[in-house]
């Protein structure tokens, strides 16, 4: 059996245009311009590449986007001011600091500085209670990317057994709460879960997100269920050349393509749709703060 493959590219185009043609009506109805401010701090080559799409992106989309690089120095009290200053920027509906932050910064801290209702990221610790709870919240990009595309390949989740490998904070944690909401028999796995191939052996569902290149064996998962790769991890390629390497997710793609029902890849499935989720969000934020109605189908 071959796996159906889950286009994210594809799909991650069609969500901003979909949030694209939703802010042309609010920009022509309202005069309201949704405006993300993305911060980084310091020059981390792959959070420069990844600021550098948001900011692409959120002006492809029609918004505004304000970009504040800071240098590698910064201290705690500099960002919490300028956290201050964007919270109170009425043009500014969304505000993310890239992570990860240099190792002086507090990122809690940091995070929990943002006003909740512009955390377009869903870290806040009002965010991460909210949903939780069941209240609406803002969620994080990455597992709101992952639940879109798996309610796209399957239609109503639940009853579904669904396992989430990995407890982050950005990612294992709220996309189990995420699958709860849907309805599905959630079980988080991590380094110290008893027979991890038994576990994932059961589940219709199974999201990888522990950060380790081919982890999640072919023989682990169960014939025709749903794989979601959230890994992105870069691994040496000499067959490409001397110094090359390559990027592989936490599933071994080859073998377990030839028993899953579907999956995504790595490049090109849950990574593109992280951005489109933080214009879709970027939207929510704003429509939320003008009381205006929410785009269908983006939370
Ligand atoms: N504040 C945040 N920081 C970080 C987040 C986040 O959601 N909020 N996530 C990651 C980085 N990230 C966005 O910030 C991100 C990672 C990967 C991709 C992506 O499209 N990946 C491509 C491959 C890209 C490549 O070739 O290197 C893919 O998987 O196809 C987008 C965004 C950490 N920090």
């Amino acid at each position: 059996m071959t796996a159906t493959l889950i286009d994210g590219k594809a799909f991650a185009a069609l969500i901003r245009e979909k949030v694209a043609t939703h802010v042309a009506r609010i920009k022509e109805a309202q005069g309201v311009t949704p405006g993300l401010a993305v911060v980084l701090v310091g020059d981390d080559p792959a959070s420069e590449v990844y600021v550098r799409s948001k900011g692409k992106q959120t002006v492809e989309a029609g918004m505004n986007s304000f970009e504040h690089k800071l240098p590698v120095d910064t201290t705690q009290e500099a960002l919490l001011e300028l956290i201050e200053t964007l919270n109170a920027d009425p043009s500014v509906h969304g505000i993310l600091v890239q992570l990860p932050l240099p190792s002086h910064l507090d990122e809690s801290l940091v995070i929990n500085a943002i006003d909740p209702a512009k955390d377009v990221d869903g870290f806040h610790i009002s965010n991460v209670g909210l949903l939780a709870t069941g209240q609406k919240s803002m969620v994080p990009c990455t597992p709101l990317g992952c639940v879109m595309m798996l309610r796209d390949q399957l239609g109503d989740l639940s009853g579904k057994d669904a396992v989430v490998i990995g407890r982050s904070n950005i990612v294992g944690k709220p996309m189990a709460q995420l699958l709860l909401r849907e309805s599905c028999t959630v079980t988080i796995a991590h380094s110290r879960t008893k027979d991890l191939p038994e576990v994932v052996k059961r589940a219709d569902i199974v999201v990888a997100a522990v950060g380790r290149a081919n982890f999640v064996q072919g023989d682990w998962i169960k014939p025709g269920a749903t794989v979601i790769d959230v890994g992105i991890n870069r691994i040496p390629a000499p067959e490409r050349g001397e110094g090359k390497s390559r990027l592989v997710g936490d599933v071994d793609f080859a073998a377990a393509k030839e028993v899953a029902g579907a999956i995504t890849p790595v490049p090109g499935g849950v990574g593109p749709m992280t951005i489109a989720c933080l214009l879709a969000n970027t939207l929510t934020a704003c429509c939320r703060a003008h009381g205006l109605a929410e785009p269908d189908g983006l939370t």
